[in-house]
């Protein structure tokens, strides 16, 4: 089951990219990240901000006159790799070429998985603090991945999140997380945050493994909405 996920545990260093294209993409999904982030603390005159603007839009519409791919069974159709391998260069908290993925790194031993994470200026909520629906975000992503280990993979459900205390930014945060049980579809997942050694959130999940396959979601997602 892991190996469909292309295993998210795999020694860091052994998680190359599956294409050129996804090399690629890491590096300049980098450099996005980078530009947020000194965006975020930047006090530049007006100018320089305008002036950078203007340079951003043009590069933007380099990239949409490119070949368009949309979306992970797009990627996949294209031969840019398996399902796993889509997965962890496009999920939105983990993916290596996705700006938005901070991104968080997992890795298992044994029967625990673990995760470590640096949020930075751009993930504030409460001064100097991870906003909480980044922690949640953090959860849902990380025990997703944790429920793999019990080989009945599903959608999220439910996560129940007990904030203990506030999460700092720009300091390395470390997950773990367990399988308590499964029962039929579902799968019971537990986990927690520290910072600097102080557990800031609890968080514990249930997991649903859908009827269909997981490639047909989108399909069956469409299906469900009403027309117009
Ligand atoms: C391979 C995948 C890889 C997935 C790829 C891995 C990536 C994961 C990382 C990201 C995770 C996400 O963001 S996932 C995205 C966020 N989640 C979603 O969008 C899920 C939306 N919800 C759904 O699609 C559905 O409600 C499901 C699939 C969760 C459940 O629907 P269902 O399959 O029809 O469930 P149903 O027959 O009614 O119930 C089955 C059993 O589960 C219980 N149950 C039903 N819903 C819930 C619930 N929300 N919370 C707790 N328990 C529930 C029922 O009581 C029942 O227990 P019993 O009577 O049998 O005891």
């Amino acid at each position: 089951m892991l190996e469909d996920l292309h295993n998210p545990f795999l020694p860091l260093d052994e998680r190359t990219p599956a294409t050129p294209l996804w090399e690629a993409k890491r590096e300049l999904a980098q450099a996005v990240r980078d530009y947020t982030e000194a965006l975020m603390t930047s006090a530049a005159t007006p100018k320089q901000m305008a002036d950078m603007s203007q340079w951003l839009r043009e590069a933007t519409a380099q990239l949409e006159q490119s070949p368009r791919i949309y979306g992970r069974n797009g990627y996949t159709e294209a031969g840019e790799g398996t399902f796993g391998e889509v997965f962890q260069e496009v999920g939105p908290l983990c993916g290596h070429s996705n700006p938005i993925a901070p991104p968080l790194e997992m890795w298992a031993e044994g029967d625990t998985a673990y995760a470590r994470v640096n949020m930075g200026w751009r993930y504030e909520g409460p001064p100097g603090c991870v906003h909480g629906g980044f922690v949640a975000a953090l959860f849902d992503e990380f025990l997703g991945m944790a429920q793999f280990m019990g080989g009945h993979p599903g959608m999220t459900g439910t996560l129940s999140i007990k904030y203990r205390r506030p999460t700092p930014l720009n300091v390395p945060l470390e997950l773990s997380a367990w399988i308590e049980r499964s029962e039929g579809r579902k799968t019971f997942v537990k986990g927690k945050l520290e910072a600097n050694g102080v557990v800031t959130a609890e968080c514990e999940g249930i997991f649903i493994r859908p009827t269909q396959p997981v490639t047909e979601l989108r399909d069956a997602v469409m299906k469900e909405q009403p027309e117009g």
